[in-house]
């Protein structure tokens, strides 16, 4: 039946109140406004940063909202002017948007983009300022303009990347996120060269990005530091029967971390452990935790006269960094990245292109396959530490439209 047009109703998980579980409810999705992609979700992931924002520490989080934010699937329908993107288009929503209009985006200078940052920081959408989802007739949020924990969803035309049609959507979703943030980190960000010394704090998909990045960089050492010794050894897969089946090992190390340090191992604080291991200190450093104590410890650790850090993780509401100035005038550089520095529209679809030459790791970053109904063990097991992606599929079991009931 064609639901252009109409009001869809389908199955979402809706966080009403941070840290309580998420109701799959039958959610309505209006049609695209002008600008606007309707899309159908076949695969999303979680990341880290969904769970920060439902715990209530995001100073943007609103709720009720549908929360996800690395997701793959179809374009169902488009609205009034949007050029770009037509049905049966295969999409990664991006919740860092690309006009390739506004000031930002003509810059040269960032992949970040002003057109509906605005919007998407209030949970709605940017033509009438009003939610395209509702639940019994109350509104419910968007999230970072993408909202993938749903069968379907709206964006915005300027979130959507338009991939190769050939990309298995069950993978390629991880290219919503985390393992683009972590390879732009080293590649646009940081811009390591060959031979540098790299130290990656956290390696949870994030931080195993970066190390994917710095080994294809050709960094010669990549320090992994980590206060779990499970992200060392044998890396995820853990208790999974495929694992079992195949004797399947994913270590750090098969993503290039090099050296591994154990925080809790160490007397010393943990800067002083790396600057003695490394001869006064490493190139570039990367903070994949979202702790402001170890973005200290990641920019103190890097070389006096032109150590770089960067800072990728997300810290809470209320959270502030600080060092001795004194390290910044003796040469150590600190920087931040958003979704890696790649620009979404035109990079996303060269990821997909490189991951299809096997040029990128996707597959190795997914330990867990779950349906959207099981979508709180999914945040259970990312709190868990043995998870590194979980990719859920919305089960398209009934899709109709509102004016169906009146048939
Ligand atoms: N800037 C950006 O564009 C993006 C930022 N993020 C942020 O990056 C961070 C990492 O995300 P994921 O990899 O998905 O998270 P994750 O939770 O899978 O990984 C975090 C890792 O840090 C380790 N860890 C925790 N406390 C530690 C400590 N004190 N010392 C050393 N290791 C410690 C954990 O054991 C875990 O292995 C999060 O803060 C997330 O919100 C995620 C995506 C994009
Ligand atoms: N609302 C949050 C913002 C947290 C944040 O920095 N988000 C990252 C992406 S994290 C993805 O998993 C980002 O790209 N920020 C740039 C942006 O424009 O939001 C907060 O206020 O803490
Ligand atoms: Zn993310
Ligand atoms: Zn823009």
């Amino acid at each position: 039946m064609a639901t252009q047009g109409k009001v869809i109703t389908c199955k979402a998980a809706v966080s009403y109140e941070p840290n309580k579980p998420l109701v799959i409810e039958d959610v309505e999705v209006a049609p695209p406004q002008a600008g606007e992609v309707r899309v159908q979700i076949l695969f999303t992931a979680l990341c880290h940063t969904d769970a920060y924002t439902w715990s209530g520490k995001d100073p943007e989080g609103l709720f009720p909202c549908i929360l996800g934010h690395e997701a793959a699937g179809i374009v169902e329908s488009v609205g009034e002017g949007v050029t770009e993107v037509k049905p049966g288009d295969h999409v990664i929503p991006c919740y860092q948007a690309e006009c390739k209009e506004c000031k930002f985006c003509k810059s040269g200078k960032t992949n970040l983009c002003g057109k509906i940052r605005g919007a998407t920081g209030v949970g709605v959408m940017m033509n009438d300022k009003k939610s395209r989802f509702s639940v019994r007739g109350t509104p419910i949020y968007h999230f970072m303009g993408t909202s993938t924990f749903s069968q379907y969803t709206v964006v915005h035309d300027v979130s959507v990347a338009k991939i190769d049609p050939k990309a298995p959507l069950e993978k390629v979703c991880l290219l919503g996120c985390g393992v683009p943030t972590g390879l732009g980190a080293v590649w646009n960000t940081a811009k390591v060269e060959a031979g540098s010394n790299v130290a990656i704090f956290g390696l949870g998909t994030v931080g195993l990005a970066v190390a994917e990045g710095a080994k294809a960089a050709g960094a010669s050492r990549i320090i992994g530091i980590d206060i779990d010794d499970r992200k060392f050894e044998r890396g995820m897969h853990h208790l999974c029967l495929k694992c079992i089946l195949y004797q399947l090992r994913i270590a750090a190390k098969d993503f290039g971390v090099t050296e591994f340090v154990n925080p809790k191992d160490h007397d010393k604080p943990i800067q002083q452990v790396l600057v003695d291991m490394t001869d006064g200190g490493v190139d570039y450093s990367f903070e994949c935790i979202g702790n402001v104590s170890i973005m200290r410890a990641a920019l103190e650790c890097c070389h006096k006269g032109w150590g770089t850090s960067v800072i990728v993780g997300v810290a809470a509401s209320g959270q502030e960094i600080a060092t001795r100035p004194f390290q910044l005038v003796t040469g150590r550089v600190w920087k931040g990245t958003a979704f890696g520095g790649f620009k979404s529209r035109s990079q996303v679809p060269q990821l997909v292109d490189k991951y299809m030459n096997k040029e990128i790791k996707i597959d190795e970053y997914i330990t867990h396959n779950l349906t959207l109904e099981e979508i709180n063990k999914a945040f259970d097991l990312l709190h868990g530490g043995d998870c590194l992606r979980c990719v859920l599929k919305p089960l398209v079991l009934a899709v109709w439209t509102v004016e169906d009931d009146f048939k």
